[in-house]
């Protein structure tokens, strides 16, 4: 729990996406028999199941499996969370942080678990919204806290190496629940992760 080993990879699945690349590597006009390219099938097929291993793991699961009972009532903040995901449209990368607070009712939970569970909606394919809803309706539904708030800041590769070619663009989403609704709870917490935010 919760990270396959490199070598742990379903043997049938591995070598269908490796097939494909192959495929890919051809149509590309590259020869995919020549030295350097002769295993790159096999790693791509891995470094992309790798990349989508979320559809496999359950982010309540990894949150109740450290939820402790504590009367601390005060916004706890985890930032500058770096994240990795693929976009959905065109399956290249999206990175950046997360900026996720909560305010404890009754449980807070281990710090590592909201880490965890940016990895386990990341590790999908994905647009920057959605997983910012993800994340913040995790953290509500499982840990039931008195607020919940979510920055995810991101700079999108289909944007910079291609497309518009933007390379300084960065995309902000957000989302709030409970306490966060309030804007004294709200501006609280942008202005603790604001030093950090580009
Ligand atoms: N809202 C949102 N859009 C995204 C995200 N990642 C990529 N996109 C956008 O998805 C859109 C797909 O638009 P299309 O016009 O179908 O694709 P395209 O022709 O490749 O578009 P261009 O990127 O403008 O060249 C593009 O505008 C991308 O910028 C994301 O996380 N959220
Ligand atoms: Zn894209």
């Amino acid at each position: 729990m919760p990270y396959k080993h490199y070598e742990e990879y379903n043997l049938e699945i591995t070598d269908e996406i490796k097939s494909q690349y192959q495929n890919i590597i051809t149509n590309i006009g590259e020869d995919v028999s020549r030295d350097g390219l002769q295993k790159t099938p096999e790693r791509a097929s891995k470094a992309m199941q790798f990349l989508t291993q979320g559809y496999e793991l359950d982010a309540a699961e990894i949150l109740k499996s450290a939820m402790f009972k504590e009367s601390y009532n005060e916004m706890v903040i985890v930032k500058n969370i770096e994240l990795y995901s693929l976009c959905e449209h065109h399956l290249l990368p999206f990175f950046g942080k997360a900026h996720i607070a909560y305010i404890p009712n009754g449980h807070i939970v281990g710090l590592s678990k909201i880490p965890r569970i940016v990895d386990v909606f990341a590790r999908r394919l994905q647009v920057q919204e959605r997983l910012t809803k993800q994340i913040l309706d995790c953290i509500n539904d499982t840990l039931k806290p008195q607020g919940v708030a979510v920055v995810i800041e991101a700079s999108h590769m289909c944007m910079m190496m291609r497309g518009v070619q933007k390379q300084n663009s960065v995309t902000t989403t957000s989302g709030f629940r409970g306490q966060f609704e309030k804007i004294e709870t709200r501006n609280e917490f942008l202005k603790l992760i604001s030093e950090d935010l580009s």
